[in-house]
């Protein structure tokens, strides 16, 4: 669901965050429409309107675990979880984690990839938020899911600051709730 839709309506701080995202024609293939958040946490008002508008509506869901994507997962997900008291872990890309890892295959709007988590990185019935940047087809947030499950953990949500509104990848999330802060930008002006 997007934030503008459940409490936020109007709320400046959203307007904030889509004008500083800008968008980058055909990068990094032709077609793609880029949605570059390094202005995002460039400007420290946004930066910290993005984090506030995350832990606001996470602080007291009981949530113990909170799981970044490698890479841009790790610039929102390690402060959210400081503010909520939880833990952070990190989702990485192949053969980055030292220790034992359980991994999961899936498809991108550009490529595959794949996903790897420690073993032990979180306990059975630990309560866990998914954190990205960017929701596109929903492939790399189903793979976080699937590896937070296969952990034991149950996964409450899965939160981005950009989305579609009919992400395609929905089903894909196996009904997971998924939160969203804006729509992707067409331009940027
Ligand atoms: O919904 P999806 O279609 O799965 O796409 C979304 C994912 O794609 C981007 O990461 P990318 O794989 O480009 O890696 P990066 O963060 O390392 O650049 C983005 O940061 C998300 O993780
Ligand atoms: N259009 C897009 N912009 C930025 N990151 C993405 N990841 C997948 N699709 C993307």
């Amino acid at each position: 669901m997007f934030a503008a839709e459940n409490g936020l309506r109007g709320d400046p701080r959203l307007k904030g965050i889509s004008e500083a995202i800008r968008v980058v024609p055909n990068f990094p293939k032709p077609g793609i429409m880029f949605q570059d958040i390094t202005a995002v946490v460039s400007n420290h008002k946004v930066f910290k309107d993005t984090v506030d508008i995350f832990v606001d509506r996470y602080r007291d869901m009981g949530i113990s675990v909170v799981a970044g994507v490698e890479a841009r997962g790790f610039i929102f997900a390690p402060a959210i979880a400081l503010a909520i008291g939880a833990k952070f872990i990190p989702l990485r890309k192949p053969g980055k984690l030292p220790g034992e890892v359980i991994s999961e295959l899936y498809e991108l709007e550009y490529g595959n990839d794949c996903l790897e988590m420690h073993l032990g990185a979180v306990q059975h019935g630990e309560r866990a938020l998914v954190i990205d940047d960017i929701v596109a087809t929903g492939g790399t947030l189903s793979a976080a899911i699937r590896l937070l499950e296969r952990a034991g953990a149950e996964v409450v949500e899965c939160a981005c600051v950009i989305g579609l509104r009919e992400v395609e990848g929905r089903r894909r999330l196996d009904g997971k709730p998924l939160y969203i802060l804006v729509e992707p930008r067409q331009d940027s002006s």
